[in-house]
C-alpha cells in the first residue's frame, strides 16, 4: 500500500486542466465550538506557484490551514485539490493525495542525526534502498544538510533545522507543501535564505507552496500571489508585487 502512496505522489499527479487551480477553497466557513472564525474564505493556488497568506494576529490564517488539512471540520463551502473534494480527508489521506504540511512548531528529533530525521519522513516504508535513494536526492537539494548528515539535529542552527523539516516533508514526494510561519525563530538573513530555498525548490522540483507568514513583506517579496486575511475573510488579493505596492496593505500590515 505504501508503494502505491509513493507512486501516487511521484510524477505530476492526476491530469489537471492547467486552467483549474491545484487547490481551491470556496466559501469556506469554519471555527471552534459555537463560533465561526472563517466567514466564507475563497482562495486558489495554481500548480507551481508560491502563495502567501498574510494578515494580523488572530485573523484566521492558521484556521485556514486547519480547514485545508482536515484538522477542523468545515461548516460550509468546499475544499478541492486537483479537482477532488478533500474537505473530509484527514492529514494521512491528504499526504497520500500529495499535500504535506510543515507545522510552525519544530518536529525535529534533536538527539537523532540529520539522516535519521530524514528517514522518519518515510518511517512506514520498509524498502531501505528506496529510502536511501530518496534521502540522497533530498541531500542533493540541501548541501548544508548533506555536510551534516551524521550530526545530531539538536546541534543544527535554526535555518538548518528549518531546512531539515522542509527536506523531511519532501520524502514522500508531495506536490504541494503547506508551511505555517516558516520564519519563526529565524533572523532576517536566515528568513531570506529560507525563502530563497523555497524558490529554488519551486524551480528545481516543481513544488507548489502555500505559506502563512507573520513576516508579510518578506513573504510577499518571494510569492507569486498573496492573500490578506482580516477577521476571517480575504480582504485583499493579488500578485506579491501588487500587494506590496498597495497603499492600504502597506499602511495596515507592512509598516507604512
Ligand atoms: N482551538 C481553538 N479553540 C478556540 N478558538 C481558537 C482555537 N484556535 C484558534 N482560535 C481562535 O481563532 C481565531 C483565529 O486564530 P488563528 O490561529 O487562525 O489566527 P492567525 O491569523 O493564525 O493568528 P496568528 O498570526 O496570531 O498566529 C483567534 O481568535 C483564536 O483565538
Amino acid at each position: 500500500m505504501l508503494t502505491s502512496v509513493l507512486e501516487g505522489n511521484s510524477g505530476s499527479g492526476p491530469a489537471v486542466d492547467d486552467d483549474e487551480p491545484m487547490l481551491a477553497l470556496r466559501g469556506v466557513v469554519a471555527g471552534y465550538g459555537g463560533f465561526d472564525i472563517l466567514h466564507g474564505v475563497n482562495l486558489e493556488v495554481r500548480k507551481g506557484e508560491i502563495v502567501a497568506i498574510v494578515g494580523p494576529n488572530g485573523s484566521g490564517k492558521s484556521t485556514v490551514f486547519k480547514a485545508i488539512y482536515g484538522l477542523i471540520k468545515i461548516r460550509l463551502g468546499e475544499v478541492s485539490f486537483e479537482g477532488q473534494d478533500v474537505a473530509s480527508l484527514g492529514p494521512q489521506d491528504l499526504l497520500k493525495a500529495g499535500i504535506a504540511m510543515v507545522p510552525q512548531l519544530s518536529t525535529i528529533f534533536p538527539s537523532m542525526s540529520v539522516y535519521e530525521n530524514l528517514e522518519l519522513g518515510m518511517y512506514l516504508v520498509r524498502d531501505k534502498a528506496l529510502v536511501k535513494r530518496r534521502i540522497d536526492e533530498i541531500l542533493e537539494l540541501f548541501p548544508r544538510l548533506a555536510e551534516r548528515r551524521a550530526q545530531n539535529a539538536g546541534t543544527l542552527s535554526g535555518g538548518e533545522r528549518r531546512a531539515l523539516e522542509i527536506g523531511r516533508s519532501l520524502m514522500l514526494k508531495p506536490r504541494m507543501i503547506l508551511m505555517d510561519e516558516p520564519s519563526v525563530g529565524l533572523s532576517p538573513i536566515l528568513t531570506k535564505n529560507m525563502f530563497e530555498q523555497l524558490q529554488d525548490l519551486q524551480k528545481a522540483a516543481g513544488i507548489t507552496f502555500l505559506v502563512i507568514e507573520q513576516n508579510a513583506r518578506s513573504a510577499l517579496e518571494i510569492s507569486d500571489r498573496g492573500y490578506v486575511i482580516q477577521r476571517g475573510v480575504v480582504s485583499h488579493t493579488g500578485t506579491g508585487r501588487a500587494l506590496l505596492g498597495d497603499d492600504e496593505v502597506r499602511r495596515s500590515f507592512l509598516g507604512g
